[in-house]
């Protein structure tokens, strides 16, 4: 794994994203965080491809992603093989800010529920995509799949500034293309093969945090 996670400037490749995805679960379920890093490392590519209006969000994202990579190079990184390890851990050491924020603004818990609330909306829209038409308009459709997930998480400047930003994504073919896999036919395949691994990683963390009730950490 790179040091930084702005270190490696390949090409995003949706195959890619598939690829980390299908490595994120163990053969008991467990979500392997350093494959869950690795699939918001290829995503941030794919929003780094978009333009400065959408720094805002990479900024954030590469921030949450770098917390991540710091825990599995840290001297507790075996603590942190997979989210249900780290949860443990965490949890079983009082490095979780549990009911207001306090002295573990960084911790593991906290940062990854960010971005798995995130997962969701990436569901939603590759879905959207997925199923989508020559004339419809990622911007719509992006706006639907945030406001029907991660919205409810922001605040107002927040939602509003994510709006604007929705409003100048490029058209479907040029999504399609930055996918960088082939015909829009076979990109819809890969999105049809990634969309479920994506959904069994949303899933098995939510589980988890449900379970330990730490789904809405400060
Ligand atoms: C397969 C190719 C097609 C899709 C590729 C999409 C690539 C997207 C890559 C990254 C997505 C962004 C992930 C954003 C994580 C946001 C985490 C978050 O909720 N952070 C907020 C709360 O954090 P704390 O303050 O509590 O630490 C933070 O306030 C957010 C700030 C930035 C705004 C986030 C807006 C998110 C909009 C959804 C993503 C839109 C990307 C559009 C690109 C297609």
């Amino acid at each position: 794994m790179a040091d930084s996670v702005t270190s490696d400037d390949q090409k995003f490749c949706l195959k890619e994203v598939l690829a980390t995805f299908r490595l994120c679960l163990s053969e008991n379920k467990e979500v392997y965080l350093e494959h869950y890093v690795a699939g918001w490392r290829e995503l941030v590519k794919f929003l780094n491809t978009l333009g400065s209006v959408f720094g805002f969000i990479s900024k954030d994202a590469v921030s949450k992603v770098q917390i991540l990579v710091n825990l599995l190079k840290s001297e507790n990184a075996s603590q942190y093989k997979t989210i249900q390890s780290m949860v443990k851990y965490e949890l079983d050491n009082q490095l979780v800010d549990l009911n207001k924020a306090g002295s573990h603004p960084t911790s593991g818990c906290r940062t990854l529920l960010r971005l798995h609330r995130a997962l969701k909306w990436l569901e939603l829209f590759l879905d959207s995509l997925r199923t989508s038409t020559e004339d419809s308009k990622t911007s719509v459709l992006c706006a639907d799949a945030y406001n029907a997930s991660l919205a409810k998480f922001h605040p107002w400047v927040v939602r509003k500034a994510a709006g604007m930003a929705f409003i100048l994504l490029p058209g479907r073919q040029a999504f399609f293309e930055i996918m960088n896999v082939g015909t829009p036919e076979q990109v819809v395949a890969m999105l049809g093969e990634a969309i479920p691994l994506i959904n069994e990683v949303y899933q098995i963390t939510e589980a988890l945090y449900a379970q330990h009730n730490i789904l809405d950490l400060p």
